[in-house]
């Protein structure tokens, strides 16, 4: 009997070798994803030392930061910056023999989504990419990680990194998300009870029964947006609902392999005595629909709340992080939440643009339209999702309800394409980001859940989901 944590055993069997009394180990990196905004010095230096990949089967480029999300789909990037970026992506493509996700291709999307749909996530698996969401992938019972450039390069060279190796948290959840939440409201819940550095220096694993109960993509948004607590790894035990969703999926296993994994990743869990350093609880029973308020993911509150006063801080320090805050998003103390007029609605990204996100807003939008003053933006996470929520006819729901229905990518989640908000405009918005310039230099954005921004974009302010919703949705 071990009595080792998930995150435990998923290092120890990537171990190379340890390298020193401090945690640090040389790590086995099963697979990687690299986007064209965080690997070309990577690529460069590659190159000047004329290194080979050493493994490049288990690498896959693929675009989604930069790219336009106009309707009519072309390979042109909107400015010249992101042009050469993405050439000179396609040429590393080339160059290493990697295979690459171009813009055009049927299975391009954001690299968070469409790493799943590919059936490159496999339980028990490592995978670090060159983008901090990575953390999306402990849904699969993989641990994932961001790397920052210099360990690209390490990473493509020798299939390995130096990785120091975290301390652990457990997160339980217990009790039924209540009518109106959804994980995002989980995720945002705990963010905001440990604070947006909280899980700095740990892996989060999941568990719990409203864990169990979570579908698929609900414990990939809340392993996504993990990294917004400061978590380098959010990890869930893979049960039978991970089983059936990957079984297959393209690279998966299949026959007598597929029967032999999943075998062993029954067995993927933390022992019973396992030791945390740290141990959370939430009881979601009483969850509310959540939005920032703020300009960090912690400065968040139930709808039903009110902007803060700073004058009640006591803490000196804290009373000032407060009125930057307010005075950014241009909000007065005690106004309440459901009163703040937005000027726009955003849903996409790799927290929750996913089918069953889209399905969500379409639930609360069906039959209504959104308000005059608002532009309403849903840009799938994947041309995969896209495609599903055209057959479904969510699509021609957006549209009727006055959204504007675009092609995938990262979008207004972080405005590195066309799709940039201006100073002072504000957007109810499913993502995961709200620092200030996030969506647009002096832009000021609400996180939310998908539901949430769709209920906003009706109303023409944020609101209480609930009031869209009868009891059956
Ligand atoms: C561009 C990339 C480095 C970044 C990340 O790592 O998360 C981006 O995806 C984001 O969401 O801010
Ligand atoms: S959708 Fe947003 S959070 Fe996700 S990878 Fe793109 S920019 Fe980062």
């Amino acid at each position: 009997m071990t009595n080792k944590t998930l995150y435990e055993k998923l290092i120890d069997q990537h171990v190379v070798r340890k390298l020193d009394d401090e945690g640090h180990v040389l790590l086995y990196i099963d697979r990687s994803i690299l986007n064209e905004y965080t690997s070309p010095q990577a690529f460069s230096a590659l190159r000047d030392h004329q290194r080979p990949v050493r493994n490049p089967g288990t690498i896959l480029l693929n675009i989604d930061h930069v790219n336009p999300t106009r309707p009519e789909r072309d390979e042109a990037m909107t400015d010249a910056g992101g042009q050469l970026q993405v050439d000179y992506f396609r040429q590393n493509a080339e160059h290493f023999g990697i295979e690459l996700f171009d813009v055009l291709d049927p299975r391009q999307g954001i690299e968070h989504v469409v790493a799943h749909e590919q059936g490159l996530v496999m339980p028990g698996m490592v995978i670090a990419a060159g983008d901090s969401h990575t953390t999306t992938y402990g849904a699969f019972g993989a641990l994932g990680f961001g790397i920052g450039t210099s360990e690209i390069e390490h990473l493509l060279a020798t299939q390995t990194l130096i990785y120091r190796t975290l301390k652990t948290m457990l997160v339980t959840v217990s009790g039924e998300l209540p009518f109106g939440c959804s994980a995002k409201d989980i995720i945002m819940a705990l963010i905001e009870q440990i604070g947006a550095s909280g899980a700095t220096g740990f892996a989060i694993e999941f568990a719990g029964e409203a864990i169990d109960a979570l579908s698929m993509e609900g414990r990939m948004t809340l392993c996504n947006m993990a990294v917004e607590a400061g978590a380098r790894g959010a990890i869930i035990a893979p049960d039978e609902k991970v089983f059936a969703y990957i079984a297959g999926k393209p690279q998966m296993p299949t026959g007598e392999l597929w029967q032999q994994a999943i075998a062993e990743w029954r067995d993927l869990r933390s022992d019973a005595d396992a030791r945390f350093d740290s141990r959370i609880a939430i009881d979601c029973s009483d969850l509310e629909p959540k939005v920032t308020w703020g300009i960090s993911p912690d400065q968040a509150s139930a709808i039903t709340g009110r902007v803060p006063d700073p004058a009640q801080e006591k803490d000196a320090v804290k009373q000032q992080t407060l009125r930057s805050a307010l005075k950014y998003m241009g909000l007065e103390p005690g106004t309440p939440l459901a009163e703040i007029a937005i000027t726009h609605a955003f849903i996409g990204s790799c927290t929750n643009g996913r089918i069953e996100d889209l399905r969500a807003a379409a639930a609360i939008i069906d039959g209504h339209k959104i308000a005059p003053h608002v532009r309403g933006i849903i840009v799938p996470g994947s041309t995969q999702v896209r495609q599903q929520a055209e057959v479904e006819g969510l699509a021609a729901l957006f549209v009727n309800a006055g959204f504007e229905w675009r092609q995938s990518g990262c979008s207004m989640c972080l405005a590195m394409n066309e799709d940039v908000l201006a100073p002072g405009d504000r957007c109810a918005s499913g993502t995961n980001r709200n620092f200030p310039g996030r969506q647009g230099a002096g832009a000021r954005t609400h996180l939310m859940s998908p539901a949430m921004v769709a209920a906003a974009a009706i109303a023409g302010h944020l609101v209480d989901v609930r009031k869209f919703m009868t009891a059956e949705v």
